[in-house]
C-alpha cells in the first residue's frame, strides 16, 4: 500500500495520526516532509528506514519537542499538546540518548514516570509506589530495584526505560532501536511485553533496523526516507520493492531461486539491515514458524477482529 491509500478497514479507533507533516530544524535541513500515517489502537507498528531517514525526528516530533513547519499530529484522537499533559505519551530512548553515569537508582528512574500524576513538590504517595513496583515486576527487574542504572546490562537498562512508560501508564510507547545490543532471549522477553501491551489497547510505534523481528511482532509499518513512502499492514508493507525503495542499495540482499522445496517452487529471498535477516517468499515477508497462508492480510484482518470482539 502506498502512503496515499487508504488506511486498513479496522483503523478507527484512533492511536497515532500523522498529517502532511514537515518538520525543518533549526539548520534549514527538512528532516521530514508532508509525512502522513496512521496507526490504530492496541497496534505495534514498526518505523523503519535507513540511517538518517527520519525515524528520531519523527519521535521527536509527536513528543512534542518539535514544531511542526506544517501538518499535524494527532494521538488518542487529541493534538500531541493535549496527549502530552494528560501523559500519555511515553519515550524509551536510545541508549546513546542516556548518561549512564548519572548517579540515580533503577526505581528512580521508573519513579521519573510518575512525576506527571504527582504534585508541585513531586512527592511520591502510596500509589506511585505501588505503580513503580508492578512495572518493574512486568519488566522482570523488581530484585535490581536497588541498582545503579550505570551497573546494568544493556538489555536491563532498556527494560528500566520500559518500565517508566509502564509507571507514566502511557497509552502510546515510543521506542527508539529498543533491540540495540540486546540479546535474542531479551529480544524475545520485549517482544512479549509488547504483545501484551497491545492487547490492552496500547499504541507502540518502533523503530528499528532488526527488519527480520518485524513482520513477528508488528503487525503495521511504516517505512520512512524524508517522507513516509508507504504505511499499513506489514504483510501488505514489507516487500522486496518497498523495501528496496526504502533502503537503495544499502540492504544486503540474496535470491534463492526454487529452494522451496515439495513442489510449491518460490522465490526466497533473504534481506538484511542489522542483525536478524528478513526471509521473504516470492517478494513477501514471512514469519518464523508460521506457514505463508497464516499471513496473509485477510488472516491478520480477521485475528484482529476476533480479537477485539
Ligand atoms: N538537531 C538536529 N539539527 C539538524 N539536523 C538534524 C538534527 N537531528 C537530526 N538531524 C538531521 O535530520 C536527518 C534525520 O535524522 P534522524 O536522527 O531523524 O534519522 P534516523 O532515521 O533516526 O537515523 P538513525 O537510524 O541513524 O537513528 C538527518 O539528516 C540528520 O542529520
Amino acid at each position: 500500500m502506498n502512503a496515499q491509500a487508504a488506511a486498513p478497514a479496522t483503523a478507527q479507533v484512533p492511536g497515532i495520526a500523522v498529517r502532511d507533516l514537515t518538520i525543518t530544524y533549526r539548520n534549514g535541513l527538512t528532516a521530514l516532509h508532508n509525512a502522513s500515517f496512521t496507526t490504530p489502537a492496541g497496534s505495534i507498528t514498526a518505523l523503519v528506514g535507513v540511517n538518517g531517514a527520519g525515524k528520531s525526528t519523527m519521535f521527536k516530533a509527536i513528543m512534542g519537542f518539535l514544531p511542526a513547519a506544517h501538518g499535524r499530529i494527532e494521538v488518542m484522537g487529541k493534538p500531541v499538546r493535549e496527549a502530552l499533559r494528560q501523559k500519555q505519551i511515553a519515550y524509551v530512548p536510545q541508549s546513546e540518548e542516556v548518561d549512564w553515569n548519572f548517579p540515580v537508582l533503577v526505581e528512580d528512574v521508573v519513579m521519573m514516570g510518575r512525576y506527571g500524576h504527582m504534585g508541585f513538590l513531586r512527592i511520591p504517595r502510596s500509589q506511585d509506589h505501588q505503580a513503580v513496583e508492578r512495572a518493574l515486576q512486568r519488566v522482570g527487574l523488581l530484585e535490581l530495584r536497588k541498582r545503579q542504572i550505570g551497573e546494568l546490562s544493556g538489555g536491563q537498562k532498556k527494560r528500566v526505560f520500559l518500565a517508566r512508560a509502564l509507571a507514566q501508564d502511557a497509552k502510546v510507547i515510543l521506542l527508539d532501536e529498543p533491540f540495540t545490543g540486546v540479546d535474542v532471549k531479551t529480544e524475545d522477553a520485549i517482544i512479549d511485553l509488547l504483545r501484551a501491551l497491545k492487547e490492552e489497547g496500547r499504541v507502540m510505534l518502533v523503530s528499528t533496523h532488526n527488519l527480520g523481528s518485524v513482520p513477528e511482532f508488528c503487525d503495521r509499518t511504516v517505512l520512512i526516507k524524508h517522507t513516509v513512502q508507504a504505511y499499513g499492514l506489514t504483510a501488505d508493507v514489507f516487500t522486496h520493492e518497498n523495501l528496496a525503495r526504502a533502503f537503495g542499495g544499502v540492504l544486503r540482499h540474496f535470491d534463492l531461486p526454487q529452494a522451496h522445496g515439495g513442489g510449491n517452487a518460490a522465490t526466497v529471498g533473504i534481506m538484511s539491515d542489522d542483525e536478524r535477516p528478513l526471509i521473504l517468499l516470492d517478494g513477501r515477508s514471512s514469519v518464523r514458524g508460521q506457514p505463508r497462508s497464516e499471513w496473509d492480510t485477510e488472516s491478520v484482518l480477521q485475528a484482529q477482529e476476533q480479537g477485539r470482539s
